[in-house]
């Protein structure tokens, strides 16, 4: 699949962008945890926070396959930063074009959209990861209002996100059936940061656990109904693991981009390494396992366009995608030998950032149960 003069009008614009503001600060990033706030503002008016979201609510109006290629760039440049544009445009602004009526679109997606808000997504808890629908935070009707109680862990943008969407149970008795989804501005009271996480990699966004606790909001800021909060939280993942494999390809592109580019420089043998046959061979087959993974996104994303079921797909790309990145940054490594193991070059910082994509918004064996039910049907 080839992209459009338009997609790729966007992926000039978005790689500019990347390789200048963001790119050469994504090694001190990783060292001090700074969130890039400065550099979220210039992706939001490019009009990265609402790729999707129609001009109607202040997003870019595009579609998904330019959300794959934007986060694709985006990664290239910084892994942490392009999982907090990620997580808002997919699932938080998805979810709410879906779900949210015209008022919480009002209220929250035009701000989301434009980049003058940050979303949070919080489904996992600390004992609830792959099993989405055994939640333990509950949602409490009180009148006009609901209280929520519980803990959300691993929440991308938990503490510089401005509202979250929170996954709760307010029916126990009806199981997956029982679950309802809320829209919670992150400075409602009971609303807490409990403790940011300390990662392997994409130190750049903040990873926390939220404590909520006797949090209380209006019964509006319910998204959909009473019920529905599995399947809106299960739907936004959906367009959200098409996300996270594209940060995986970003990520292992820019691991490829620096080994040739190391390859070319260093000699050994009389020659520089990219000559022999054994380091040449080995970046053929990075490169065609990122491309092949790309493949998968791209298709899987143009079914999510034309409004075909794309699950499966979307698991596959994701589960292929995230994979590979870490095979293709492992190979990165061995290509740099030592100096692929020290931070004077990217490819150990790359490595410890994509981990994670294997893991959040679904682990590999997530994907391979939902591939597989679809192979049973
Ligand atoms: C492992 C699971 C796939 C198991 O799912 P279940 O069997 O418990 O749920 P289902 O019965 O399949 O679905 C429930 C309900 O939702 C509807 N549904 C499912 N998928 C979609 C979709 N794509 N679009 C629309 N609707 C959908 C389905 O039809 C059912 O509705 P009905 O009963 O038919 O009305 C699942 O538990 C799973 O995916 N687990 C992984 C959870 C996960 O990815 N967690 C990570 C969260 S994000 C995170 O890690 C934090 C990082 S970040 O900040 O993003």
């Amino acid at each position: 699949m080839i992209l459009s003069e338009d997609h790729l009008a966007v992926q000039d614009a978005v790689r500019a962008f990347v390789q200048a503001e963001i790119a050469p600060h994504a090694a001190a990033w990783d060292k001090t945890h700074q969130f890039p706030a400065e550099q979220l503002k210039g992706l939001a008016q490019l009009g990265c926070y609402g790729v999707a979201v129609p001009p109607e609510y202040d997003g870019a109006g595009l579609d998904y396959l330019a959300l794959a290629v934007i986060l694709e760039e985006i990664a290239a440049g910084d892994g942490g930063t392009s999982t907090v544009v990620s997580v808002n445009n997919c699932p938080v602004c998805s979810i709410l074009m879906a779900f949210a009526n015209e008022e919480q679109k009002q209220e929250f997606l035009k701000p989301l959209a434009r980049g003058d808000m940050l979303g949070a997504f919080c489904l996992t808890e600390p004992h609830v990861g792959s099993e989405a629908g055994g939640l333990k935070t509950v949602a409490v009707r009180e009148g006009d209002d609901y209280v929520i109680n519980g803990v959300k862990q691993f929440i991308t943008s938990g503490k510089n996100g401005d509202v979250a969407i929170v996954m709760a149970v307010t029916d126990k008795a009806a199981g997956k059936k029982g679950i309802s989804a809320f829209l919670v501005p992150t400075k409602t009271p009971g609303y807490t940061v409990a403790r940011i996480e300390e990662k392997m990699g994409q130190h750049s966004s903040d990873t926390a656990q939220i404590l909520f606790e006797n949090c209380r909001i209006p019964a509006r800021y319910r998204l959909g109904e009473e019920g529905q909060g599995l399947k809106i939280a299960l739907s936004g993942l959906e367009g959200g693991r098409i996300g996270i494999a594209s940060q995986s390809v970003g990520m292992a592109r820019a691991a490829l981009e620096a080994a040739i580019a190391y390859a070319k420089e260093r000699v050994s043998f009389g020659q520089p390494i990219f000559q022999h046959q054994a380091i040449q061979f080995k970046l053929a087959d990075m490169a065609t396992q990122v491309e092949a993974a790309r493949q998968l996104i791209w298709h899987a994303a143009s079914l999510k366009d034309a409004g075909r079921p794309c699950l499966k797909e979307a698991a596959m790309a994701k589960l292929f995608a995230s994979e590979m990145a870490e095979k293709v940054c492992s190979a990165a490594i061995q290509v740099l030998g030592g100096y692929g193991y020290v931070n004077d070059f990217p490819v150990e910082r790359i490595y410890r950032d994509v981990r994670v994509t294997q893991i959040y918004e679904g682990t590999s064996e997530v994907q391979k149960i939902l591939i597989g039910r679809a192979l049973a049907l």
